[in-house]
């Protein structure tokens, strides 16, 4: 008998191999319930390098016992395991459920850049599907927003989420870990009708003619969802190539809407603001409304968007306090700003800046950028393994207005660091200019 489950981890994967080459490691998000241990089994099954994590919530009581229920089995598969303890106190906003969600997921991609996988693959599957899809409708979205979870989403450079059983049912999943002979952790939440996904759950239990129908609507909306990709990043090469859209010597966008360009905005305002999703439809359509009826800035997504006639300016807004100071490990990486993550010196004896690209031109990001700082402070451009400069890139000088405090160590093992800070004008290290931002949106 095929075994559906590694069928579609292998699926999933496949485009995942043509998509990155190089890939090499994966890890795998693992709660202990059934979904994610049929991932675990069909993932251990197959010839890969496989790390994986459980995130500790401390919600529950049992949320300890479950994380170590997970490490014993990834002892016993051969696997690597380690437990991500969130503490629930940091969650500000009021919104548990999505605070430990969006921790879920920071914790993973961290998790995913120390042992350097390329891939964080959970289990999300066919009635998770159906749910988010009547969520979106309940909301009132309409056409491709309600296509529901993507299978493949880029989380940062480098970095994706794989989701290989979107197409599974539950059953099939549960059915593998049975075989298994497992006993999977149950989450109460799961059946407590007090939140409206255990209702749609209990609702279409007995439905399967309803089911039928939400399936159908879902291949619907995501193939205009595809449709949609592929128009908004031709769109984005044409106005790019028009020269309506570009990015200044500060790291903003500058824009210049044309008719026929509404489906930019959301991309946009995500590359600029790097928030982790776009903004909702309507509340892009409230900002252009106020732009056009004389509004001379708005703020939306992260992003503040300055109106000069017809041109906009669209930058990361900023509290008071600036972005946010970083420090790289010489050896570390880590993810900056939500737009580009940071490689420290290493072996190569330069700071690596990478984009992270939400825009699209050019298509997916995965270039990198070394940057080393010269005798007189400039930041440049820096071979990374020969460690000396790209004699065609410009170095680039200080310039008041750009914001990146970064610190990393210099070459050498001198253990000299270089910092830039955004609070202080005069700091040389300020300079991380036009080549660097332009690439973060390619
Ligand atoms: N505590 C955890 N530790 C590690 N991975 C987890 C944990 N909880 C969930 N996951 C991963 O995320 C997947 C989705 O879990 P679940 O459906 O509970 O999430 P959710 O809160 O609904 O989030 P989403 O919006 O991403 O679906 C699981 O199948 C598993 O792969």
């Amino acid at each position: 008998m095929i075994d559906e489950t590694a069928e579609a981890v292998k699926t999933a994967l496949g485009r995942f191999a043509l998509e990155r080459p190089a890939a090499r490691r994966l890890l795998l998000g693992v709660s202990g319930g059934a979904d994610s241990l049929a991932l675990l089994l069909a993932a251990a099954a197959l010839p890969l390098e496989v790390c994986v994590a459980t995130v500790d919530h401390g919600l529950r009581q049992e949320s300890a016992a479950e994380a170590r229920f997970v490490a014993g089995i990834c002892r016993d598969l051969g696997l690597s395991h380690r437990t991500l303890a969130w503490h629930s106190g940091d969650a500000v906003r009021g919104n548990l459920m999505g605070e430990a969600r969006e921790a879920r997921y920071r914790l993973l991609g961290a998790e995913a850049i120390r042992v350097g996988a390329d891939a964080i693959l959970v289990a999300q599957h066919a009635d998770d599907q159906i749910e988010t899809h009547r969520l979106a409708r309940e909301r009132g979205a309409s056409g491709p927003a309600l296509a529901g979870m993507r299978a493949w989403r880029d989380l940062e450079p480098g970095l994706v989420l794989v989701r290989p059983f979107l197409d599974l049912p539950k059953r099939a999943l549960m059915d593998a870990v049975m075989r298994a002979g497992l006993s999977p952790v149950e989450d109460p939440t799961n059946v407590d009708l007090h939140y409206r996904r255990a209702r749609i759950r209990a609702e279409l239990a007995g439905a399967p003619q309803e089911v039928a129908e939400l399936r159908s609507a879902i291949a619907r909306a995501a193939g205009l969802r595809a449709a949609e990709d592929a128009a908004i990043t031709a769109a984005i090469r044409r106005a790019g190539g028009e020269g309506r859209l570009r990015v200044d010597d500060a790291g903003a966008v500058v824009f210049e809407p044309a008719p026929g360009d509404e489906a930019l905005w959301p991309r946009i305002l995500t590359a600029a603001g790097g928030a982790p999703h776009p903004p909702q439809r309507a509340a892009v359509e409230r900002l252009r409304d106020a732009l056009a009826s004389g509004g001379r800035a708005a703020t939306l997504g992260g992003s503040r968007v300055e109106r000069a006639g017809e041109r906009l300016t669209i930058r990361r807004e900023y509290g008071r306090t600036g972005p946010p100071g970083v420090e790289v490990a010489a050896s570390g990486r880590l993810l900056f700003d939500r737009r580009f993550t940071i490689s420290g010196a290493g072996e190569t004896g330069a700071a690596r800046l990478e984009p992270l690209g939400r825009l699209g031109l050019g298509g997916p990001v995965s270039r990198t950028l070394p940057v080393g700082i010269d005798r007189d402070g400039g930041v440049c451009a820096v071979h990374p393994r020969l460690g000396k400069r790209f004699p065609d890139v410009p170095t680039l000088r200080p310039r008041p207005c750009v914001a990146w405090r970064i610190t990393a160590d210099l070459p050498g093992g001198t253990g000299d660091r270089l910092t830039a800070d955004p609070q202080n004008a005069a700091n040389p290290a300020k300079a991380v200019g036009k080549d660097l931002a332009a690439t973060y949106l390619r």
